[in-house]
């Protein structure tokens, strides 16, 4: 991935400066502050298709530097929406080991341990991804807020293989598995906003939809995954960690931020 980190000289508050989205309008992650929500009775529960994975399949789990990612089937999709949005990657933010605080979006400004986002592109409209990734209706990407407490069987699949991606650019193959695991048991309380990438370019053309309920892992789990990373190359002399990989809430401005469930 380009140059940009979470902190620093090339750290968020800098990211406007190379990627001029990043400065501009429907920024996420976002607050989910109760006084700005509103119930919108014609959200449907999500439905998503084919996120049972065969353990035939096989799947890229890798460290881009900001991220542990893991490619996903393109028979996964999500049917629930005006158009179909076909999966593309997982990927994970966290918080560390001293502070298990990661989420990108917070709820009344309480933050979770770490989040899940499931990328989808709008596959009605772009043959691709990469034409999807800065077109408004281009991509769709499921929220899922993490926290410590229960041990957490579906998290395994990924996390038994991250010391084989310890370093930036390693790949490792994994076996499919049951990705809707990873979700929580309820799909039809969410909310929802028009927003962007939460990493640059921070393109505007995300509908974000966040789960309300979180899922819980271990927090051994949670240690493995803030532990494990390096964002350096394995031959740099100085291995830096891979943790606090967030972006910091971002100004709602005039949104509307939709939620499919009363109180
Ligand atoms: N956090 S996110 O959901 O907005 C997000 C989406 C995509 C993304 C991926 C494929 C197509 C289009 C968008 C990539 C990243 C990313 C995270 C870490 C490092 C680099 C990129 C993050
Ligand atoms: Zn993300």
């Amino acid at each position: 991935g380009a140059k940009w980190t979470y902190d620093g000289p090339q750290g968020q508050d800098h990211w406007s400066e190379r990627y001029p989205y990043c400065g501009g309008a429907l920024q996420s992650p976002i607050d989910f502050e109760s006084d700005l929500l509103r119930f919108d009775p014609t959200l449907r529960p999500i439905e998503v298709q084919n996120y049972k994975l065969s353990p035939n399949e096989q799947l890229t789990l890798g460290n881009n530097g900001h991220s542990v990612q893991l490619s996903l089937s393109p028979m996964m999709s999500i049917s629930s929406l005006h158009n179909r949005y076909t999966a593309a990657q997982l990927h994970f933010h966290w918080g560390s080991a001293s502070r298990p605080a990661g989420s990108e979006h917070t709820v009344n400004n309480k933050q979770y341990a770490a989040e899940l986002h499931v990328v989808h592109y709008n596959s009605d409209k772009y043959p691709n991804i990469s034409t999807a990734v800065d077109k408004s209706d281009g991509l769709a990407v499921l929220g899922v807020l993490v926290e410590v407490g229960m041990f957490n069987p579906a998290f395994e699949h990924i996390l038994k293989f991250i010391n084989g991606i310890k370093y930036r650019d390693q790949k490792v193959k994994v076996p499919g598995f049951n990705i809707r695991a990873l979700l929580p048991t309820r799909l039809d309380e969410y909310y929802r906003y028009d927003g962007s990438l939460t990493t640059p370019p921070c393109y505007p053309s995300v509908l974000w939809t966040v789960f309300r309920n979180p899922i819980t892992i271990s927090r051994k789990q949670f240690l493995t995954l803030a532990t494990a990373l390096y964002s350096s190359n394995a031959q740099d002399s100085a291995p830096m960690p891979l943790n606090n990989n967030y972006r910091k809430t971002q100004p709602v401005d005039s949104r509307l931020i939709l939620v499919s469930f009363k109180e």
